[in-house]
């Protein structure tokens, strides 16, 4: 089966995909946690992409039409926040950007999960998260199976949640760990890339959804090989690194050289991805 998984079709599609974010350079809009906005804006400008983090509501209709593509995470919420996230998601959909939804700890709290259903009603393009997070999207529920921002579930426990949130949303969802899912509710598509060591990174998840934002960026109307792509991407990324590191701070260091320093014989042979 794994051999099935390398190679094959998806692998030239990734660095195919790869390479044009590393010639279009897309802009993504980054409104993202504390936690992770250097992760995140090293991970896009080592993929060849450029991150700018605005967030002010005031500037967003000056800046969010010139954008490829905007992310909203809402790691660290407020309620300062929330009204910035809505208006720069409004203004993606009217100039037709896409967006990206990183509903981090979604079933942490009442204000969290209703924060996060508000913005599903403003159309993303694709949502990723941990297993916990979309299985709380996808039943607009909060408490019991939620630990924080980290998931309590496997990925492969979330798979039919995603399916439906992907039908009712009508987003491409994507549900990471171990094995990440990439569903848009008909096609199911699964890549098998990354190590285990990148879940003790924090910021790594919200990583991942930003280079998902450039990856559609540079091709919108195939947002989910785009996800898959990306994520199988960050994976290869995670596996070189983790040859070089003695641990999660080094693999952060050496996470982020790998992502720039990928080549076309590292991609087509580690990439797996295969449809389920
Ligand atoms: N056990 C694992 N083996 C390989 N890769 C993993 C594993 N757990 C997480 N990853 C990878 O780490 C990144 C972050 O995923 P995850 O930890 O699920 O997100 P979050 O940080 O939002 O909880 C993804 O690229 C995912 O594929
Ligand atoms: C620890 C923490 N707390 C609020 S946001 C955040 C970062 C979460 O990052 P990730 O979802 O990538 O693990
Ligand atoms: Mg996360």
């Amino acid at each position: 089966m794994e051999d099935e998984e390398q190679g094959g079709e998806w692998a030239p599609k990734a660095w195919a995909h790869l390479s044009s974010v590393r010639s279009l350079s897309p802009l993504i809009q980054c409104i993202t946690n504390f936690v992770s906005m250097d992760l995140t804006a090293n991970t896009l400008l080592s993929a060849g992409a450029s991150p700018a983090m605005l967030h002010s509501s005031s500037e967003s209709p000056d800046f969010t039409p010139q954008v490829h593509a905007l992310y909203i995470n809402v790691g660290t919420l407020s309620d300062g926040w929330l009204p910035a996230m809505t208006v720069a998601a409004e203004l993606a959909t009217k100039f037709n950007k896409p967006w990206i939804l990183d509903p981090v700890a979604a079933g942490a709290s009442g204000f969290r999960l209703k924060a996060c259903l508000d913005l599903l009603s403003l159309k993303p393009s694709v949502i990723r998260g941990n297993a916990s997070e979309i299985i709380a999207l996808a039943n607009a529920s909060f408490g019991s199976s939620t630990r924080g921002v980290d998931s309590s579930h496997d990925s492969t426990d979330a798979v039919e949640s995603a399916k439906s949130l992907a039908n009712s949303s009508g987003a491409v969802v994507a549900v990471s760990g171990a094995v990440d899912f990439i569903t848009d509710g008909n096609r199911v598509l699964r890549a098998r890339n990354g190590v285990p060591m990148m879940q003790k990174i924090t910021a790594t998840g919200c990583a991942v959804t930003a280079l998902i934002a450039a990856f559609v960026a540079i091709d919108p109307s195939h947002a989910l090989e785009a996800t898959a792509s990306a994520l199988a991407v960050f994976g290869v990324a995670g596996e070189i690194g983790m040859e070089m590191a003695r641990g999660p701070a080094s693999l952060r260091m050496h996470l982020i050289d790998s992502l720039h320093g990928l080549d076309q014989t590292a991609v087509i042979s580690r990439v797996k991805i295969s449809a389920l």
